[in-house]
């Protein structure tokens, strides 16, 4: 299934893109006024094939969850069992991420990849009919201590992934225009640095952030986790399930495979902060061509987050500093990338308007 899905994932659609060129062109409004809104259409319209490209309605963000053995060094202050709480309270529709996704009118779907403790409460207590859902597709109680020996079997990686692609075929299938990642697992930038690191091919320290804002001796000593796990497991970047299997995450490893099916069924994928573009990064090392469907939703205030942008070639949307994943970065940016493509449907031509052009 991951062999088929990348096999399906090709280029842009040259002819939609020169179309969608040509009538930004046309629209009134002076060429090139609306910034990075441009060549965003014009690359959905790539990615569907037609111009203009479907509006990006309705939007589905997927929150995979997972726990790391590599807890255990100390890279978070934050007690483990914060991930299973956090699920319970993204059912109940109290975190940030569910007042982001109803501000924007997006379906909340929280995937268990990887949760290590039990969840506080009961799932089918909580969802109401139009509330978040929960995928139960646990792989294992969380990943090895990375620092030990491979975080990841690659069976358990490569069963991860898939989970993500069935996600994203699902939430497509059930009418999703657009998809956004999220994220939930203590300790989760730490194996995102570790991905950045291999993928991008910048030093650990370059790679590492602070993530829920840890001091000075805890940053000094995920720095020291990190390249203690690189150096033990050399992972290379050519081989991107040896590299998940090694230094990933379960919920790094399902948000490639969302990202994957996503640029499969060609539809675009919003990516919020470091560990989405940690995913991104082996997504693309799978298939090249799935960038095409990558748009960037936020600038994360982790440094690798920078890094792996810079290696993909994307641009993020916004920048506000944020650093807290769940997908509310991503949530934030969509409306950006709906007038985007609403700019295609609904603006008038010089032409159609009587408008004169210089
Ligand atoms: C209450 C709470 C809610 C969160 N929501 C997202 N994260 C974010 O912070 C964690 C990663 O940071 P680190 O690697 O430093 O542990 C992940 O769970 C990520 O989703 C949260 C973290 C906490 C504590
Ligand atoms: O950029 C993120 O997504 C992020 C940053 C810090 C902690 N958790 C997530």
């Amino acid at each position: 299934m991951l062999e088929s899905t990348v096999a399906a994932i090709g280029p842009l659609d040259e002819a939609a893109m020169v179309a969608a060129r040509d009538l930004q062109g046309r629209l009134t409004k002076p060429a090139g006024s609306l910034g990075a809104l441009e060549p965003l259409s014009v690359r959905l319209a790539g990615l569907a094939g037609s111009c203009p490209p479907p509006l990006p309605e309705p939007a589905a963000v997927a929150i995979f969850a997972g726990d790391h053995g590599v807890h255990a060094q100390g890279v978070t202050p934050w007690p483990q069992e914060v991930t299973a709480q956090m699920i319970g309270n993204f059912l109940a529709g109290g975190a940030v991420v569910n007042a982001f996704a109803r501000q924007a009118a997006a379906s909340v779907t929280v995937v268990d990849v990887g949760v290590a403790t039990p969840l506080p409460m009961d799932p089918a207590a909580v969802a109401g009919p139009a509330g978040p859902r929960l995928v139960a597709a646990n792989v294992r109680p969380g990943t090895r201590d990375m620092t030990v020996g491979a975080a990841l079997t690659r069976d358990e990686a490569r069963a991860a992934v898939e989970t993500g692609i069935r996600v994203a075929g699902g939430l497509i299938d059930g009418g999703a225009g657009i998809l956004l990642t999220g994220d939930m697992g203590i300790g989760n930038t730490t194996p995102a640095a570790a991905l950045i690191a291999v993928f991008a091919a910048v030093d650990p320290a370059a790679a590492t952030g602070r993530g829920t804002g840890v001091d000075d001796e805890t940053y000094r000593r995920k720095v020291d986790v990190v390249r203690g796990a690189l150096d033990r497991h050399a992972p290379d970047p050519a081989d991107p399930l040896g590299v998940l299997a090694a230094v990933g995450g379960l919920e790094h490893a399902a948000l490639a495979g969302l990202i994957l099916g996503a640029a499969a069924r060609r539809v675009p994928v919003l990516l919020d902060g470091v560990i989405a573009v940690s995913a991104a990064l082996a997504a693309a090392a799978f298939a090249p061509d799935a960038v095409g469907a990558m748009v960037a939703g936020h600038r994360s205030a982790e440094p690798g987050a920078t890094a792996a942008l810079r290696h993909l070639g994307l641009d993020p949307l916004i920048d506000l500093g944020l650093r807290l994943g769940e997908g509310t970065g991503a949530l934030l940016a969509l409306p950006v990338v709906t007038g985007a493509v609403r700019v295609l449907h609904e603006v008038a031509t010089f032409d159609s308007a009587g408008v004169a052009e210089k």
